[in-house]
């Protein structure tokens, strides 16, 4: 069952009375090089058309306006309060990240089957990761009496499906409490897993706050190769312009044509503006350029898209750095949020992302996209657990209404297989 949500728009951009209290957590992310995607076949029937053609705003010809890395004339960048030193970018040999798994799934056919539920989409989406749990538990949970045997085998079985070692010991332990010799089924142990995984994501469950504070609002979206970021920001500026709000793209993703090409098709199709550069143009210099047509505009909300890169490559991470530099320029508070996309699929490598992403860019909040069709929607916990970001959506499709708000609830009972 699904609690019972609040309006959109709070879910968005968060109106709970505890908000106030909800500090900023500095985040970081990693990435992996998966292949540069196609232009997605995008889903018109779902992206609403309202609004006038945006201008597509090209700097071709710009001046450049931002001196080269290092240059005496920026401003040192001022890290956040909590992120590590700056200097500190030389990140540690990482393991290769994982090929993600080839199941990815494809765009859903909205004409196939009738429109699900959030939750219910929620729940097909992490089928995979609810199976790998629900059978392994009811392997072990056969109308047998509780013993140390079965404990260690659920604590495997959970540590398996990615969900962390601490989750998984409070999991068993729980369970041990008054219940040994006693006989325990398997739905009783899917019920215990749905309260506790909803304990570790209740407090980093928390809506995307675009306060009016700053205009425009500036989301600088990053992560590794391939994780969404493209696709999550026409999602998202698609939701805000549903809301009224007034959104420019900055497609700074300027290694890859067809991520520029797939930025314009979003914000032609979102009623927002792009600002955008012939492939192979300063990153930094598109970044500066956009936040001064989106102030000039008067924008509500810039959504900076960036190129992908491995957490491990410390000369992308520095060009990270960079870019918040110049937008400092112009904005001393800028980016005001900082956004991680993490694919679901790449399992425990999202960890290192999270670490090295948030130590160099300060990232504010998580994404993760790709739950779809993946068994290792686990790992969304363990990275609760263990750095206590702020998750705002999470992605379970290549459409445009695959992207919802995160709630702990509905994502605890579609893990743990329940109704
Ligand atoms: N199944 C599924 N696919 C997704 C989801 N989010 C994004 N994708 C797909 O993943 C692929 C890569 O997405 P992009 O948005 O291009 O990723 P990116 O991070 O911008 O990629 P780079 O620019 O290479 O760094 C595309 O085919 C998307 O349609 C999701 O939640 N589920």
């Amino acid at each position: 069952m699904s609690e019972k949500k609040r309006g959109f728009l709070g879910r968005l951009f968060g109106s709970r009375p505890d908000d106030a209290d909800r500090a900023e957590s500095p985040v970081a992310v990693g990435g992996d090089e998966a292949a540069a995607g196609e232009v997605p076949a995008l889903d018109t029937a779902d992206i609403p058309t309202s609004g006038s053609a945006p201008d597509v705003l090209a700097f071709d010809a710009a001046p450049d306006l931002v001196e080269p890395l290092g240059s005496p004339d920026l401003p040192e960048a001022t890290p956040p309060a909590d992120l590590g030193p700056q200097e500190d970018v030389a990140p540690p040999e990482l393991d290769p990240v994982p090929e993600p798994e080839p199941e990815a799934v494809s765009a859903p056919d909205p004409a196939a089957a009738p429109r699900l539920s959030w939750f219910g989409r929620l729940k097909q989406g992490l089928s995979r990761s609810s199976s790998a749990l629900t059978e392994g538990i009811s392997s072990i949970f056969t109308k047998r009496r509780l013993d140390a045997a079965m404990l260690d085998e659920l604590e495997d079985v959970l540590i398996q499906a990615d969900l962390g070692v601490d989750t998984a010991t409070a999991i068993t332990e729980r369970l041990s409490v008054g219940r040994f010799d006693k006989e325990i089924s398997a739905e009783e142990v899917r019920a215990v897993l749905a309260e506790e995984v909803e304990k570790v994501l209740a407090p980093v469950a928390r809506p995307l706050d675009l306060d009016g504070e700053h205009r425009p609002h500036v989301v600088l979206m990053v992560g590794v190769n391939g994780t969404g970021k493209t696709t999550t920001i026409g999602k998202l500026s698609s939701k805000l312009a549903a809301e009224g709000r007034t959104v420019m793209l900055a497609a700074g993703d300027t290694f890859r044509a067809a991520a520029v090409e797939q930025l314009k098709i979003w914000g032609s199709r979102t009623g927002a503006e792009v600002v955008a550069r012939d492939t192979g143009a300063d990153a930094a210099g598109l970044a500066f350029d956009a936040l001064q047509a989106a102030r000039d505009k008067g924008v509500d909300v810039l959504l900076v898209d960036t190129a992908g890169r491995l957490q491990n490559k410390a000369e992308l991470m520095a060009e990270l750095e960079k870019v918040i530099r110049v937008l400092r320029k112009i904005d001393p508070a800028a980016p005001h949020t900082v956004l991680l996309t993490l694919d679901a699929t790449t399992g425990q490598n999202a960890l290192s992302q999270v670490e090295i992403f948030g130590r160099t860019a300060g990232v504010t909040g998580l994404v993760m996209t790709k739950l779809d069709g993946t068994a290792r929607g686990g790992i969304l916990v363990a990275i609760a657990a263990k750095y206590g970001l702020p998750v705002h959506f999470i992605g379970v499709g290549e459409g445009v209404d695959d992207l919802e708000p995160f709630s702990a609830k509905d994502y605890a009972r579609a893990i743990a297989g329940l109704a």
